[in-house]
């Protein structure tokens, strides 16, 4: 709930209540794409909050998991429903804060409201397996049970999306859930749990606590009333919270950074590849853990490709999302826009040739936000940063191979292993690349980005903690199996 003053400013939920910070001490979110424009004042909490709420979260959680599947179940629903009804109002406000365009906060607005209704359903679904013992008078089956009390940091790429994904399996399988957002999408959120507390979910079964990473994320991962820990954001702070967590016995899930390749071999479909490599790398301004970042191009086809792919990265309209026509937004912060400034002069600076884009834009309607152009960058090397780190800005590497053997070496050669594509109309090109690839979602024919709500997410290698949300997968981490014999 906001208090309203000329721009609202939005409080902590703990307990059932709206509460303020004891801090007295609030945060601006900003519009990325004019920072003169504050969508909300949000709350720098201390650890004494985060106590509060988690402390509420654990004593509601006895309740709540005492409920059916089906009664829980219903609070979902209803919080879909609610969802739906203002699904226009929060999409606007997720383009205010991290800079997407309205049809894609739509999307992902509409997003959140089917995976409410996922989880929902799932209440009323099987939890365990009866599995034959060697002793013919018994009876063996599994059994599945709450962790307890769940702690969800999100990011603020998908700050409707990702939270949901997060809170409403923990719910429905029984757990109560304390959410620290990214502070940069803090309102976006608050709404969210506005529409949680709208359905009357029961007092302390979900609460939110805004404020710093190192003081409210810090505070969850070390919290000896948290059992488990579910993460999405960068590589370096994941390792940090997976260690924190594994320190003190708690359960943790960590999603993290991608490098994600897209391979156009030389009997793919080109203009498919080239549509699937533009949305796959600069819708959302690239800011997707699943985006294309590099495009590893048969030599037989490179310079076609790459003539294609120029002429339809200059149709890209750049500017606030909220405005009609606008296919492509600012990046979502200050730390972004430096953080893709700097990996252009690294690129020029490791030998690679600048092919269209490099610029921050400038003038008029620009000069209060943080855009950039989409940018691509030929000849490059795969032991180039370019090529290696995890940028997360409108930014594509072409790389040219000679075979497809060549391609998959190159499509491995880093550390990450979340999504990977390839285009391709060759049967034998296909099996090699699904089997050989190492990435937790593999696309054929089809950009590197795209999750689907049923379906189990994850990455390989250091894109994640090995484990996998939503879909049934969910539920492996937010439960625990019990093997029972009864005799
Ligand atoms: N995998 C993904 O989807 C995402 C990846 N990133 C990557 O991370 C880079 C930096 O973005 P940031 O927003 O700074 O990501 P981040 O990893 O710092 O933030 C993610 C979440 O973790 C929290 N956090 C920060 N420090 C923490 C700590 N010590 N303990 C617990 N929680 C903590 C943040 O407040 C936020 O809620 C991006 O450039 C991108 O490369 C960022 C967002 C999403
Ligand atoms: O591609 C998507 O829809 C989800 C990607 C994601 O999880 C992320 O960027 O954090």
């Amino acid at each position: 709930m906001a208090v309203e003053t000329k721009v609202n400013t939005y409080l902590n939920y703990i307990n059932g209540q709206w509460v303020a910070s004891s801090s007295g001490n609030i945060g601006e979110s900003n519009n990325p794409a004019n920072t003169n424009d504050i969508v909300g004042f949000v709350q720098n909490s201390t650890r004494e909050e985060l106590d509060q709420a988690v402390l509420s979260a654990k004593s509601a959680q006895k309740k709540w998991r005492a409920l059916t599947g089906n009664e829980r179940g219903a609070y979902l629903y209803k919080t879909a429903d609610i969802l739906e009804s203002r699904l226009e109002e929060i999409a606007k406000t997720m383009t205010r804060e991290m800079g997407k365009t309205l049809p894609e906060a739509k999307g992902e607005t509409a997003r959140g409201v089917a995976i409410l209704r996922y989880y929902a359903g799932e209440g009323m679904r099987k939890v365990g397996d009866v599995i034959p013992s060697t002793d013919p008078k018994a009876i063996m089956f599994t059994s599945r049970v709450p962790l307890g009390v769940v702690g969800v940091i999100s990011p603020w790429n998908f700050p409707v999306a990702i939270p949901i994904w997060k809170m409403a399996p923990a719910l429905i399988y029984g757990n109560s859930v304390v959410i620290k957002p990214a502070q940069e999408t803090a309102v976006t959120c608050a709404k969210v749990i506005e529409c949680f507390a709208d359905a009357l979910i029961p007092a302390g079964v979900l609460n939110m606590v805004t404020g710093s990473g190192s003081v409210i994320g810090q505070g969850l991962v070390d919290h000896p009333d948290v059992n488990g820990i579910t993460f999405t954001g960068s590589n370096e702070v994941g390792k940090r919270v997976g260690q924190g967590a594994l320190a003190r016995g708690a359960k943790y899930q960590l999603e993290m950074g991608g490098k994600n390749p897209v391979i156009v071999t030389a009997d793919a479909d080109l203009d498919l590849a080239v549509e699937g490599t533009i949305s796959g790398a600069f819708r959302s301004s690239g800011q997707k853990c699943t985006a294309t970042s590099r495009v590893i191009i048969a030599s037989e086809v490179y310079e076609q490709f790459k003539t294609k792919l120029l002429k339809k990265v200059k149709e890209i309209t750049i500017g606030d999302g909220l405005e009609e026509g606008i296919w492509m937004g600012p990046v979502a912060n200050e730390n972004q826009l430096h953080t893709v400034l700097s990996y252009i002069e690294k690129g020029k600076q490791d030998g690679a040739t600048l092919l269209a884009g490099g610029n921050r834009l400038n003038g008029a309607s620009y000069d209060h936000g943080y855009f950039v152009e989409p940018t691509i960058f030929d000849k490059v090397k795969s032991d180039m940063s370019i090529a290696q780190e995890e940028i997360f800005g409108p930014f594509i590497a072409l790389i040219k191979v000679d075979s497809i053997e060549e391609a998959i070496t190159i499509a491995n050669d880093v550390k990450f292993g979340l999504s990977a594509s390839i285009y391709t109309s060759n049967i034998q090109n296909m099996l090699s690349f699904i089997d050989e690839v190492d990435a937790g979602l593999v696309r054929v024919n089809a950009e590197s980005a795209g999750v689907e709500l049923q379906a189990p997410f994850g990455g390989m290698k250091q894109s994640s903690s090995h484990s996998r949300e939503q879909g049934e997968a969910a539920k492996e981490f937010f439960t625990a199996i019990k093997t029972v014999f009864v005799k």
